[in-house]
């Protein structure tokens, strides 16, 4: 398929047999008239005598009698040597030339040379134009030869995406057929199986801007998590972490991403519907209901108080929050969902092996976080104890949420309309970090105008910033802004999530 001797190039050259011990100053006297091509060194050896070496000059010297070299620079170089003068022939072939070079002989004249690539871990990613792809299979064939062993599979998108989990169609083109990888990224490991989630190199920055916000012992709801390029960092700072995806690869990788950062005690991992996942982050289980009546008037809801550190606002004044230990006898809103009859206080090892249909994959079940709260090994967090996470109460206090599905996030918002009930809520409504997408003819007060007919809410002071630009006219934008109080619920009799046990 490939003639790799097309791209021969011979060069018949001369070079200069001087002794050994003289290369240093005949380089420094012929500087400027010696080869210089990338990679290649100008002094080789005598094959007749080691005691001497070549000095192979540039092209430009085109006569043996020297007579393209400069006088006073031959005459310096006489008066050290005797100089001989020797033809010297040197092929430059397929291995020597780059992708770009080697492309650009195949392909025809004044195409877009795709020579780069989006690299996944061993995986190069491209995106071949229609009209190169009669040429694909070349085009993949030079790309690897040219940056393994570091790429070892080329894959070429197909289509444009249209499933819901945002994965887009790949064919494999070149090397082996194999899609999981790994990726490192601010000092976190993600694998993923390229081929079955959602993973976007190009928002490295965004997910280390983003989290870069959040402080130690701040609780994050991630609606639409993937395997965890905002959660695990988050974790990795001390957050603990709701994470949230529709698809169920998309969570398997989640959780062992957590295990292999070794976060896994403070990233709950949940398999659903994003609006379910935020109903049921926020609904109080009737438990709570029960130890509100049964606190004495006067002391409700202190002992389990959060307290507001006033000394440790981030970057967008937001205040971190550390909770005290709660109580155990806690029946938690997504067990009673589910029909469980387990308690909060059980500790339940996280699953190590992908689960493919359960909604909550990783501890318990509750969304008060018992999975191996408590055993974390290197963790980055000062102020957080195991207990205090494995108590985190998110219809209590949620610090972010975090919504990245540009295309539909804004619509997500409604879920957030009379969801949290203040009489439980402590500290703060959150912040909330929806992405969206912003065409050129789109203004900012247009985005918000959304924003607020779906939380049927006014915002105050929004906050936007420019992720990248996705097409000419269009970009991807993070609107950020604490979720208004009108959003509250403040009514305390329904929304209750019966459980089980307590039917
Ligand atoms: C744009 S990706 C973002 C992933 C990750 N947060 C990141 O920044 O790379 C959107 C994710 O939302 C998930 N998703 C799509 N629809 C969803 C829904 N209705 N509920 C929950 N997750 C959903 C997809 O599976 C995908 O992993």
């Amino acid at each position: 398929m490939l003639d790799e001797s097309k791209f021969d190039v011979h060069l018949n050259l001369w070079a200069l047999r001087i002794p050994r011990e003289l290369c240093k100053v005949a380089t420094r006297i012929l500087n400027g008239y010696l080869l210089d091509k990338a990679r290649i060194k100008p002094i080789t050896e005598d094959p007749n005598c080691d005691k001497n070496r070549y000095l192979i000059l540039s092209e430009k010297v085109q006569n043996p009698d020297l007579s393209d070299i400069p006088d006073s620079k031959l005459d310096e170089l006489k008066g050290s040597c005797k100089i001989e003068v020797v033809p010297y022939s040197l092929t430059l072939g397929y291995s020597y030339w780059s992708a770009d070079h080697v492309l650009k002989q195949i392909l025809p004249p004044g195409v877009e040379v795709p020579s780069s690539f989006e690299t996944i871990g061993h995986i190069a990613h491209l995106n071949i134009h229609e009209e190169l792809l009669p040429y694909k299979d070349v085009i993949a064939r030079v790309i690897y030869d040219k940056n393994y062993p570091r790429i070892k599979t080329v894959v070429n998108k197909v289509g444009t995406i249209t499933n819901e989990f945002r994965v887009p169609k790949f064919e494999i083109l070149a090397g082996q057929n194999d899609m999981v990888t790994e990726v490192k990224q601010y000092g976190a490991t993600f694998k993923l199986d390229y081929g079955l989630v959602y993973w976007n190199s190009r928002l490295e920055h965004e997910h280390m801007r983003l989290v870069s916000q959040f402080r130690a012992g701040e609780a994050i709801c991630d609606m639409f998590a993937g395997v965890g390029p905002f959660a695990i960092p988050a974790a990795q700072k001390g957050c603990v972490v709701f994470a949230n995806d529709l698809n169920p690869d998309s969570v398997c990788y989640l959780k062992i991403n957590a295990e292999i950062n070794k976060v896994d005690d403070l990233v709950r991992a949940y398999n659903m519907d994003a609006r379910n996942f935020i109903s049921q982050m926020m609904a109080v289980p009737d438990s709570e209901f029960k130890t509100e009546l049964d606190v004495p008037q006067g002391r409700t809801c202190e002992e389990y108080e959060i307290q507001v550190n006033e000394e440790s606002k981030s970057e967008n004044g937001q205040r971190t929050v550390e909770a005290k230990e709660a109580p155990d006898n806690v029946t938690s809103n997504l067990e009673c969902a589910q029909g469980s009859s387990r308690k909060a206080d059980t500790s339940v090892s996280a699953v190590k092996r992908p689960s493919s249909n359960s909604q909550e994959v990783n501890g318990s079940a509750d969304g008060t976080g018992t999975s191996g709260a408590g055993r974390r090994k290197g963790s980055t967090n000062k102020r957080m104890r195991g207990s205090e996470i494995s108590n985190a109460k998110p219809w209590e206090h949620i610090d972010h949420v975090i919504m990245n599905l540009p295309a539909s996030a804004l619509q997500f918002l409604d879920v957030f309309s009379g969801i949290i009930k203040r009489k439980f809520w402590k500290g703060p409504l959150p912040w909330i970090h929806c992405y969206c997408f912003m065409r050129a003819n789109e203004s900012q007060e247009l985005i918000v105008s959304e924003a607020e007919s779906a939380l049927n809410a006014s915002i105050q002071d929004p906050i936007f910033h420019r992720v990248r630009d996705v097409a000419p006219n269009k970009a991807m934008i993070c609107l950020s802004f604490r979720l208004p109080e009108a959003c509250f619920n403040e009514d305390d009799t329904d929304t209750i999530i019966h459980s089980a046990a307590g039917e």
